[in-house]
């Protein structure tokens, strides 16, 4: 089996999904932004306040080029279905899941956590015109969109999981 990439705006759960499918499936799981937090040995808002946007858009981008393993869960950043050479690469090497989450969900989750740059130097306003912006990246990159209103981590979880053991039965 290929890999399962997570896509979506900031705080739709890939992160939370990720781990959990990840228990389910038995696989490993990848959070890109933990990773790149790693070997970097910053946070995120030091590598964007030290180094620029592109910069750690670059890293998103080498993270994705150069990573080796299968059979395993990546969850993205929210920016990184945005590069059109990331869509391809995900595309080609796994199972693109785009997790589909309301702005006022979102907006809900988000916008009191400090960790999230973007949302620290913007208003309301341009979260959710950014939301709007970045939709039909995540449209084009998923294989798979799955709505998450109204349903619980366990609930989105297992749906996803059903969704891997049909396609790998296809
Ligand atoms: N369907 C849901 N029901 C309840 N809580 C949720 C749901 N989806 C996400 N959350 C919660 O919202 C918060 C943000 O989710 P998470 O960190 O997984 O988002 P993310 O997509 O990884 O965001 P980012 O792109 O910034 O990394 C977490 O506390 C998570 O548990
Ligand atoms: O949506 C974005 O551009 C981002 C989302 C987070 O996952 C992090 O990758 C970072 O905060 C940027
Ligand atoms: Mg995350």
């Amino acid at each position: 089996m290929k890999r399962i990439y997570l896509i979506g705006f900031m705080g739709c759960g890939k992160s939370a999904i990720g781990r959990r499918l990840s228990f389910m499936l038995k696989l490993p799981f990848y959070d890109m932004d933990k990773e790149i937090v790693r070997r970097e040995g910053k946070t995120i808002p030091e590598i964007f306040e030290e180094h620029g946007e592109p910069y750690f858009r670059s890293l998103e981008a080498r993270f994705l080029r150069e990573f080796k393993s299968d059979c395993c869960i990546i969850s993205t950043g929210g920016g990184t279905a945005i590069n059109a050479e990331n869509r391809k690469i995900m595309r080609e090497t796994g199972l693109v899941l785009f997790l589909d989450a309301p702005f006022r969900d979102i907006w809900r989750r988000i916008h009191r956590d400090p960790n999230r740059p973007i949302v620290r130097r913007s208003t309301k306003e341009e979260i959710e015109s950014l939301y709007h912006q970045r939709h039909s990246a995540y449209k084009r990159a998923a294989h798979i969109s799955v709505r998450t209103e109204h349903r619980s981590l366990r609930q989105i979880t297992e749906f996803v999981a059903f969704q891997v053991h049909r396609l790998k039965g296809e």
